[in-house]
């Protein structure tokens, strides 16, 4: 991943070093890129509190977590968006020697259905089980969508960029299953079962259909891993025949990386599915595509509830600064917002979100500019 991004980034410096800042030809607005319909779960829990708002429980996370989280929620108090936000604490505890999140915290994502997450960092190497992976086993959110698609107002080396990933989120290479098998020597294990599998597949088919792609692709690595991802390639092919209108095919993940930062354009007709680790580096990698990690939202989705989060990680390079670009968690919240239907609240401030990002006046550093992350908030703010 880091050699890609690495050459991603010398393209990007030149190309703006030549070109103005140009529009590309692609942003949100009027693009489907999430569809709520085919997550079979209750959107939110429909009652509203004694304030008259729907309550959505937030985390705000780790290093730039708490700045990103303030601007996301000043920017919904001034488009009147009718939530409550419920602030959860994640500060992990041991329950049977296994890495836990408090039971508050638990109950409150349970009964509201939807939660907001800002970044949690996990410790290297020795340490407490990463929360991310633990909130997303605790609620079983199979499936992690993270759309990214080029922001017009500013130019990287591809101007229409447009791909829809989904990543496993449950197994995979991310099961944390370790142990040394003499010393000098470790073990970690690959899970891959046909169950997450395939609940992760017939989501990825359906929201091919509903957001309007014709093709579905799987990208694994089947050749080396045969049997876990082999399995994971013959649900593919087995759920593909419930879906005879969507096209599939499969192709092996380092080629797939080739020629996404080649010309990243053939891959906007499709949806990826992939097991978790690869959907986790290629989702950076296609960041890196668009102008970096400031700009990629993504959803947690489960049957009984749903986590709404950046791509990007607690940054502590920039963290407590103001220098952060909160549209990443914004957008995350835009998902939400149409997860439970408030489109017309979506809309409103997506489009101002978009409008401030195309006019270039008020940009956060990592997108050349100079503004703080608030004065960016201000900007979105003051066109809504
Ligand atoms: N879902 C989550 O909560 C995630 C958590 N992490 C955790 O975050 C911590 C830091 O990980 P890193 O490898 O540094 O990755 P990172 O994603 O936090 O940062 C990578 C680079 O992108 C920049 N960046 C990220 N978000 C940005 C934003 N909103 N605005 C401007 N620049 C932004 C950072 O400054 C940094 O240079 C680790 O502890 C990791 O485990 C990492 C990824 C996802
Ligand atoms: O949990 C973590 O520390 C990293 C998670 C991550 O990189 C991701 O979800 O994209
Ligand atoms: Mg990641």
């Amino acid at each position: 991943m880091l050699s890609l991004r690495a050459v991603a980034a010398p393209m990007r410096r030149q190309c703006l070093a030549t070109a103005p800042r140009a529009v590309a030809t692609l942003s949100f607005q009027n693009q489907r890129y999430y569809s709520a319909a085919s997550s079979k779960v209750a959107k939110f829990n429909g009652v509203k509190d004694a304030s008259g708002n729907f309550p959505v429980s937030i985390i705000e996370g780790d290093g730039i977590g708490p700045e990103i989280s303030q601007a996301v929620k000043d920017i919904f108090k001034a488009a009147g968006t009718p939530i409550s936000w419920e602030p959860v604490d994640v500060t992990p505890t041991l329950v049977n020697g296994k890495t836990s999140i408090p039971a508050d915290t638990i109950e409150s994502i349970q009964r509201n259905k939807v939660a907001l997450k800002g970044p949690l960092a996990t410790p290297v190497g020795k340490g407490h089980v990463s929360l991310n992976l633990t909130l997303r086993r605790t609620f079983n959110l199979f499936a992690n969508l993270r759309p990214c698609r080029s922001v017009a107002g500013y130019k990287t080396p591809y101007d229409n960029v447009d791909t829809v990933l989904i990543r496993e989120n449950t197994e995979g290479e991310y099961s944390g299953i370790e142990h040394v098998v003499v010393d000098g020597v470790v073990q970690s294990i690959k899970l891959i079962t046909r169950e997450a599998s395939e609940r992760v597949l017939r989501f990825a088919f359906q929201q091919a259909e509903e957001i309007g792609r014709k093709k579905v692709r799987v990208v694994h690595k089947a050749t080396i891993m045969k049997m876990s991802d082999g399995l994971f390639l013959k649900v593919a092919r087995d759920v593909a025949k419930d879906y005879p209108n969507i096209e599939f095919d499969a192709e092996l993940l380092d080629n797939t990386c080739l020629k996404m930062v080649t010309d990243p354009v053939p891959y906007n007709d499709k949806v990826l599915v992939m097991p978790n680790l690869y959907g986790d580096i290629l989702s950076d990698m296609c960041a890196g595509l668009i102008g970096g990690l400031g700009l990629t939202p993504s959803g947690n989705i489960g049957d009984e509830c749903s986590i709404f989060e950046a791509v990007h990680g607690s940054a502590p390079d920039i963290a407590g600064k103001g220098l952060a670009n909160p549209t990443a968690l914004l957008l995350s919240s835009m998902m939400m917002l149409r997860h439970m239907g408030l489109n017309d609240y979506a809309n409103r401030i997506e489009k101002a979100a978009f409008d401030t990002l195309a006019e270039g006046k008020a940009l956060t550093g990592d997108l050349g500019g100079k503004a703080k992350t608030h004065e960016f908030a201000a900007a979105i703010i003051s066109k809504l």
